[in-house]
């Protein structure tokens, strides 16, 4: 009799199914204690309320549980174990096929389960990346609106000059027929003013535009900046052979492919085969033998500041190591003349009011006018912070700090160098060898302190 039981049982739970089957499971669970019902309608109803699904009527009859205990484990998991693992758990209670609302579940626990996706949004690039490439990636998730708010800004503020020399370069961009420029202006007269224009016009529309410098300060003030070595990874140092290590089909040439401008700022300061490397990298990344591939490239910068550094090299080493000594400025660039009225040398008038018109001794008057009550103050240093005397050479800062010296009261203490010819240095150039420590301490010049340190107790020193 017990047998019979136990199967009639077994065969009822076999023919309800199990919950994978959906509403057809809940369907059945509830026939059986909808007695009288005469329509599907009838079975979804209780309490005189018609529910949507099966399932939901047999939760108001209170058949199925709260799944309160899932989220609980969950919850306890979560105290202790990763975001990853609590993945892992969600998808072994699903395949457990236990859970009545798993929906219910994952919208108590969705939160502890995805703690972790944000960080790799920003710190790897790669979550959510539907480039699949993170340097593509990194370009594109630039806040668009608050560029277009930044672009309109400056554009509006810009002088005639820069507006049209934008307006150029935006009309090549969008005609994508290529070029090289050169962007020459003295110090502050706008350049990196007029790479954060150009730069947010691109990107508030989405565009890709590389923004670079020679030098690594240079490129902290770029927006985006790096710097070209470590952005197109050409070597160091570069010879005349040398080419990016750039690779078909890396990243970084899908990136290059895509770039709709190059900016290069403090272009002089850079050898010009570090130029012709990027240059025969693109023609190769672009099969393209126009220059520069056929991208955009705009260089910047000042002759008259810093050229590429030449190890032990002459004026004309320096000279014929610089950008307008490569093939790029005669063939790309133009004929290296500058077109505008005041390019070259010009001169300026200084308003009065900057002028010390009145003096005797000049370089007292400077003290003087710059650090007023100089003996009461020369403690305080927010007082120094605020003044500063530009100099011209090495000779008159000697002279200033020989004066201040002067003036501030206590014994002079004097410190010197010790200076000596490096043996290595002598074994490559035997002229270095009859050099004396006399004469090396007779040298004053930018790079190297002088030779005697003169100091009072009080005396203000910069530490670099
Ligand atoms: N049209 C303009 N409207 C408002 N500010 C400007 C404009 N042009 C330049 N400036 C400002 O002038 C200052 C100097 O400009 P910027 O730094 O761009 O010069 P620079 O040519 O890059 O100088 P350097 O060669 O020394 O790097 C900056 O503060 C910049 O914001």
């Amino acid at each position: 009799m017990l047998a019979a039981k136990k199967t009639r049982k077994y065969n009822r739970e076999a023919d309800m199914g199990t919950p994978s089957t959906g509403e057809l499971f809940y369907m059945r669970m509830i026939f059986s204690s909808a007695k009288g019902s005469q329509s599907y309608k009838d079975i979804r109803t209780v309490d005189n309320v018609v529910y949507h699904t099966f399932r939901e009527a047999c939760f108001a009859k209170g058949f199925l549980g709260s799944d309160q205990e899932f989220v609980g484990a969950l919850r306890e998991a979560n105290t202790w174990g990763t975001p990853h693992f609590l993945r892992k758990l969600f998808v072994n209670l699903l395949f457990m096929n236990t859970m009545e609302r798993p929906e219910y579940v994952w919208q108590q626990t969705w939160r502890w389960m995805a703690d972790d996706i944000v960080f790799n949004h920003t710190s790897q690039g790669y979550a959510a990346n539907p480039h699949q490439n993170k340097l593509i990636y990194n370009e594109m998730t630039y806040d668009m609106e608050v560029l277009a708010v930044e672009f309109n800004r400056c554009y509006h503020s810009m002088t005639d000059e820069q507006a049209s020399i934008f307006d150029n370069i935006m009309c090549v961009v969008a005609s994508q027929l290529g070029g090289v420029y050169f962007l020459y202006g003295y110090g502050g007269t706008g350049k990196k003013f007029m790479w954060k224009t150009l730069s947010s016009a691109m990107r508030s529309n989405g565009g890709i535009v590389l923004t670079i410098a020679s030098s690594g300060i240079a490129s902290l003030l770029l927006p985006g900046g790096r710097t070209t070595h470590s952005k197109f990874s050409i070597p160091v140092p570069a010879t005349q052979n040398s080419t990016c290590n750039i690779h078909q089909g890396s990243d970084l040439a899908e990136l290059l492919q895509r770039t709709k401008l190059i900016i290069w700022d403090e272009a002089p300061m850079c050898h010009k085969f570090s130029f012709e490397a990027l240059d025969k990298i693109l023609k190769d990344i672009m099969h393209n033998d126009r220059p520069f591939g056929g991208k955009v490239i705009v260089f910047g910068g000042d002759f008259q500041q810093i050229l590429p550094v030449v190890p032990r090299g002459s004026r004309s080493d320096i000279v014929h190591a610089s950008l307008n000594a490569s093939y790029i400025w005669n063939d790309y660039i133009g004929d290296g003349k500058l077109g505008q009225p005041n390019d070259g040398h010009c001169e300026i008038t200084i308003p009065d009011e900057f002028l010390i018109m009145d003096f005797e001794d000049p370089i007292q008057e400077i003290i003087d006018t710059t650090y007023p009550d100089l003996l009461q103050n020369y403690n305080n240093a927010d007082f120094l912070q605020k003044r500063a005397i530009l100099a011209s050479t090495k000779d008159v800062v000697d002279k200033i700090n020989d004066y201040v010296l002067s003036l501030i009261l206590g014994d002079e203490k004097e410190y010197c160098s010790a200076d000596s010819v490096n043996k290595s240095d002598e074994l490559l150039n035997p002229t270095f060898g009859v050099l004396t420590p006399e004469f090396l301490n007779t040298l004053k010049t930018s790079g190297i302190p002088n030779h005697k340190l003169r100091i009072k107790i009080g005396t203000p020193i910069i530490l670099l």
